[in-house]
């Protein structure tokens, strides 16, 4: 794998009863870059991001982050990827700091968590319940939890969802903060106009086809007018490149 790219599928294709889901998916994701996956409910960002982050097997073809392949070195790269995967679950009971506490002891690893909650502007929940937290402030603990323990490789699926517009704001300056950082960070949404904004190179999937791999100043050029138009085109599957 060159060296330069964080992560690297090949052909990456998965079968859920019989069905093509993930269909011959080679992306290609730059170290230090945000690149966006952009596609309709079912397209099989989740699915595609699963099997990058080694959650899934794939039925064919393979997928590699800084380097080891995410099936059979699996573990290893667990302690080098953030995850934020579906809905995240924590000890009900428990404050954001507790969770975050009883995380890094699961995963054997060490991390900042005042930092953490700080970064995702939880920082004055203090001894609250986790129970007591709201859909908002669920989906930035699951963040904080994803990059407590500054990981290379960050995998975001839909982390915007539940967020109310300033908190979307401060999800896009956080996401600006860590690739400064030199983290790489893979985004999967549907909500166009958060990719437009937040990423450097977009993957488009229809279908479970990658039918589209950019960056998204090129994107912008060849656009300037009907960008929206042309990804959900896209998005579609109606307009092939
Ligand atoms: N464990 C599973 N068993 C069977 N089918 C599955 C499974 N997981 C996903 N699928 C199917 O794979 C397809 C892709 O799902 P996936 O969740 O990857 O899409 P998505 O693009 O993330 O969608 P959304 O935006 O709605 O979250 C869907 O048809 C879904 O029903």
């Amino acid at each position: 794998m060159n060296k330069l790219l964080a992560v690297h599928t090949n052909c990456l294709t998965k079968v859920f009863s019989g069905e093509e889901v993930l269909k011959r998916c080679s992306i290609s994701v730059n170290q230090g870059e945000i690149y966006g996956i952009l596609g309709a409910n079912g397209a099989g960002k989740t699915t595609l991001l699963k099997l990058i982050a080694g959650l899934l097997e794939p039925t064919e073809g393979n997928a590699e982050v800084i380097g080891m392949d995410s099936h059979s070195q699996k573990a290893q790269l667990l302690r080098q990827i953030g995850i934020f995967i579906e809905t995240p679950y924590f000890y009900e009971h428990l404050s954001a700091s507790e969770n975050l506490s009883i995380h890094l002891e699961y995963m054997g690893t060490s991390g900042d968590i005042q930092d953490a909650l700080k970064q995702v502007g939880l920082s004055s929940t203090g001894t609250k319940p986790v129970a007591q937290f709201s859909l908002g402030m669920r989906q930035r603990l699951g963040i904080a939890r994803a990059l407590i323990h500054r990981p290379q490789v960050l995998l975001l699926d839909e982390p915007i969802n539940g967020l109310d517009p300033i908190a979307i704001r401060e999800m896009r300056e956080l996401f600006g903060q860590l690739k400064a950082e030199g983290m790489t960070l893979l985004i999967s949404s549907h909500i166009l106009s958060e990719i437009e904004q937040t990423a450097d190179r977009v993957g488009i999937l229809a279908y479970g086809q990658l039918i589209l791999e950019e960056s998204m100043s090129a994107l912008k050029q060849q656009h300037p007018n009907d960008l929206e138009n042309y990804l959900i085109g896209v998005m579609n599957g109606g307009i092939l490149c």
